[in-house]
Parts: C-alpha cells; sequence; structure tokens
C-alpha cells in the first residue's frame, strides 16, 4: 500500500492546472448508457473512481475508448445491466447507473453501494422517485432490483437535496413518456454540467441550476460530444494548500464562478483571490499572507460552502490565528480527520456535528492515516505546513479523486514523495 512523505515547511509557489471534475465525469459516463450512439468525454480525469466505473459500464457490454483525458463510449452493446457488488463496493456514484439502465433496458440490478466512513448514505430518494415514475423497485440481497414498462413522466419531491438523486432521476427522465418535475432539486454545478450533456443528447432538460428541473422525455437520445467541467473541489483543495503555507499560486483551467462560498471565505482569512478570463482560458491566482485569519464555515447545499471542503479549511483552521467554528450538516460523520489533525499537534475539539478549531503557531509532522477521499486531502495540506516529516498512509483514498496530486504540489515546490508502505 502506498504512502505520501511530506517534508513541511515550504512555501507554495508558481502555476498548476486543474483537472476535470470527478463528481462531474462520473454521472456523464453513466449518461452514455441512454444512447445507442457514440458519446465523447474530453478532460476526464484520470482517477481511480474513473476507471471503475468505465469497468463496470465494460462489464455491461459498453465499448470503452481511453485516450488520455479523451473517453469514447458505445453503449449500442449494452446486453448486461448489472452492476456488482464486487465493482461498487468502493464507489458510491456506482448508484449513478440505476436511473438509465431503468430508463434505456425496463430493468437493472445494482448493488447498494459500499459503506463509506462519512456516513449511512442511503438511496431511498433515489429509489422512490423511480417508483414515482411507474418502476417496480425493490431491495434484495444487498442489490436495488428495478423494473419497468417505458418509465411515467411524474411530478417528483425529494426529502432532501441530494446530488446524486437528483442526477439519477434526471436522467432517468429523459427516456419517459411524459414531462418529470424535479421539486427540491440539487443545484450543484455537477447537475447543470450533466444536464448540459444530456441537452446535447438530445434531451429537452431546463432549470438544471435551480431547484426546479423540467425534463420532457424523449423516444431516444443520441450521440454527442462534451468537455467535463473543471474540479471545483481540487481548485479548493489547491487554494487552500497555497493558503496555509502562504503561498502564491496560478491555477490555470478553472473559474471562481464555481466557488463563490469557498473563495469568500478564503478573502476573509486574508488571501487575495483574483479570478481572470481571457478569450481562451481561465484562472485564478492567490496570495497568501504569512499566517491566515481563522474562519467559520457551515456546510449545506450548492451554492453554500460545500461538505467536500469542510476538511481541507479545518487544516487551515489548525494553523490560523485565532479561532473557528465549523458545523457540519450534510453527512453524520465527516469529521474522521480531526483525530489525525490533533495527532499533528492541532487544537480541535468536536461535539455532534461541531468543531471547534483553535489555531496553533506549529503543528509537527507524524504518521497519519486518511479515512476517506477530502481527510486525505487534509492531511497533505496540514503536512506540508507541519515542521519534519508527516506521513500520510492508506492513500488510495486520495487517488480515487485527485489526479496526479503529489506531482502538481511538487512543481509548486512542496517536498512530496509517494513511497511504498
Ligand atoms: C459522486 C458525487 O457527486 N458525490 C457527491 C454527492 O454525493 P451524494 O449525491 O451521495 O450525496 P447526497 O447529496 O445524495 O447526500 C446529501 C444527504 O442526503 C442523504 N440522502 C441522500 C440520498 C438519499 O436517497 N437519501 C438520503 O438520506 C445523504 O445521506 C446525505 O446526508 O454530493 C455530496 C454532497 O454535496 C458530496 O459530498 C459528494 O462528493
Ligand atoms: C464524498 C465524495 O465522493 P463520493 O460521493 O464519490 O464518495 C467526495 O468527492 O468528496
Amino acid at each position: 500500500m502506498d504512502k505520501l512523505v511530506i517534508e513541511g515547511g515550504h512555501r507554495l509557489s508558481g502555476e498548476v492546472a486543474v483537472s476535470g471534475a470527478k463528481n462531474a465525469a462520473l454521472p456523464i459516463l453513466c449518461a452514455a448508457l441512454l444512447t445507442a450512439e457514440p458519446l465523447e468525454l474530453t478532460n476526464v480525469p484520470d482517477l481511480n473512481d474513473i476507471a471503475t466505473m468505465l469497468k463496470l459500464l465494460e462489464q455491461m457490454g459498453v465499448k470503452v475508448e481511453r485516450d488520455g483525458h479523451r473517453v469514447v463510449l458505445d453503449a449500442s452493446g449494452l446486453n448486461n445491466p448489472v452492476a456488482p457488488y464486487e465493482l461498487v463496493k468502493t464507489m458510491r456514484a456506482s448508484i449513478l447507473v440505476l436511473g438509465p439502465l431503468a430508463a434505456r433496458c425496463g430493468e437493472a440490478q445494482v448493488s447498494l453501494p459500499g459503506g463509506c466512513a462519512i456516513g449511512a448514505r442511503p438511496v431511498d430518494q433515489h429509489i422512490k422517485g423511480l417508483q414515482a415514475m411507474g418502476a417496480e423497485v425493490a431491495v434484495e440481497r444487498g442489490y436495488v432490483l428495478a423494473k419497468t414498462p417505458r418509465l411515467k413522466g411524474a411530478r417528483l419531491f425529494t426529502d432532501m437535496v441530494t446530488v446524486t438523486g437528483t442526477e439519477n432521476l434526471m436522467m432517468a427522465a429523459c427516456l419517459a413518456n411524459g414531462v418529470t418535475v424535479i421539486e427540491n432539486a440539487a443545484r450543484e454545478p455537477e447537475v447543470v454540467d450533466l444536464a448540459q450533456c444530456l441537452t446535447a443528447m438530445g434531451a429537452r432538460v431546463s432549470g438544471a441550476g435551480t431547484d426546479v428541473i423540467r425534463i420532457e422525455g424523449v423516444d431516444r437520445l443520441h450521440g454527442a460530444s462534451h468537455r467535463i467541467m473543471p474540479d471545483r473541489i481540487e481548485t479548493g483543495t489547491f487554494l487552500c494548500a497555497a493558503a496555509a503555507t502562504g503561498g502564491e499560486v496560478c491555477l490555470r483551467g478553472t473559474s471562481t464562478g464555481y466557488l463563490d462560498a469557498v473563495v469568500d471565505k478564503l478573502m476573509d482569512a486574508g488571501c487575495d483571490i483574483v479570478g481572470e478570463k481571457t478569450r481562451t482560458s481561465e484562472t485564478i491566482v492567490i496570495r497568501a499572507p504569512q499566517r491566515i485569519k481563522a474562519v467559520s464555515i457551515r456546510t449545506a447545499p450548492y451554492p453554500a460552502f460545500p461538505t467536500d471542503m469542510q476538511a481541507q479549511f479545518m487544516a487551515i483552521n489548525c494553523v490560523a490565528e485565532g479561532a473557528a467554528v465549523m458545523r457540519e450538516t450534510i453527512f453524520e460523520n465527516r469529521f474522521m480527520h480531526a483525530v489525525e489533525l490533533i495527532r499533528l499537534g492541532a487544537d480541535i475539539k468536536i461535539d455532534g456535528n461541531t468543531a471547534f478549531v483553535t489555531g496553533v503557531a506549529r503543528l509537527q509532522g507524524a504518521a497519519v492515516m486518511a479515512t476517506d477521499l477530502r481527510a486525505s486531502a487534509s492531511l497533505v495540506i496540514a503536512g506540508l505546513v507541519a515542521e519534519g516529516e508527516t506521513h500520510v498512509e492508506r492513500i488510495y483514498h486520495l487517488d480515487r479523486g485527485y489526479e496526479h496530486l503529489e506531482s502538481k504540489l511538487t512543481a509548486l515546490g512542496a517536498r512530496i514523495q509517494r513511497v511504498k508502505a
């Protein structure tokens, strides 16, 4: 098992390119199931989650061609609407095949995604929505089993804002008979990116980016080309790494437009952040003070502060001046990084869904264990500023969602190496 060894204390500076978004690419790969014509995707990040999703699609009969960041999917031979446990156990997003399979094949057997360290993460809203569209859905022996004649358009209301729930139901509705309206829909930019891809495939979707999405079902979708949006969470992670180290970094191929809440908090922390847009490119430049100020946050669905940035902000608050209150409202168990940060010398107290963080003058390197994807990122950020060496173990979590993180950080002046543990 690989681990990262980080020698802290090196200020980040220079330029880095941001990759395509994992959380946009995963649903969009599943959208290929909706058509018998090729779907060409560019800016697809090179991540373990993407490799797993491609394997999953391949074993369903989808032809996959991959050349760097370009992927072409051809689901004309789709013949096995099954997502087995072996392939879905590491990846929550595998549930995103459910809606497209039910819509295109009239049946699906999808293993419940594996347990995850950040919370229970049920899929009851995905199921409730498909049932409202006329599908018979049961959960048996760990599998969601769906059977349906052509899905029917329906008025859907989700009990809470769910990102993959919205995406699953939006994809299913594209081939349904009649109009579907999803109320209380997720407004995340990744939902909008998926809607844009579906529209390019001939779907009739309006309202993506608002909390009411309307989909007029069509008989079939066709092939298309689509470029995956930049990863706003990778962007935010590099901004935090720069902020923690008092650095000056230019991020290429990304935009402040996707993460207003994060940029706002980093400016409150004392950073100077400028987004620039030319005809051909977009960049963000961050200049951080020597020591940032602690900032309080409360996670909530987009456009509020993203839960996927909470762990990275905890890392920067650990070394900031002052104290912060951090409230996690999306997942019931997403403070696993706190105990590891405490091993590095952080001052953190947890009470239910609230963390109280008081900045310390310095962290000290130690061996720590990554427990989930963003927890891993927070430990890397803390390692960049801790005195001495930090060893981050179990980085397979990191490889699920960050493309070449250590080489990108090395290019910015960090001392970070991957070694066999
Ligand atoms: C692949 C992907 O895009 N993952 C993102 C997606 O996850 P994901 O789509 O799984 O997260 P949801 O938005 O669905 O979860 C929000 C909350 O709703 C609950 N819930 C959800 C569905 C359901 O049927 N029943 C239910 O109770 C969840 O347990 C959670 O407490 O959005 C999360 C919230 O922004 C992000 O952290 C993840 O990075
Ligand atoms: C929680 C995350 O991903 P997933 O939903 O794929 O587990 C994440 O991207 O931070």
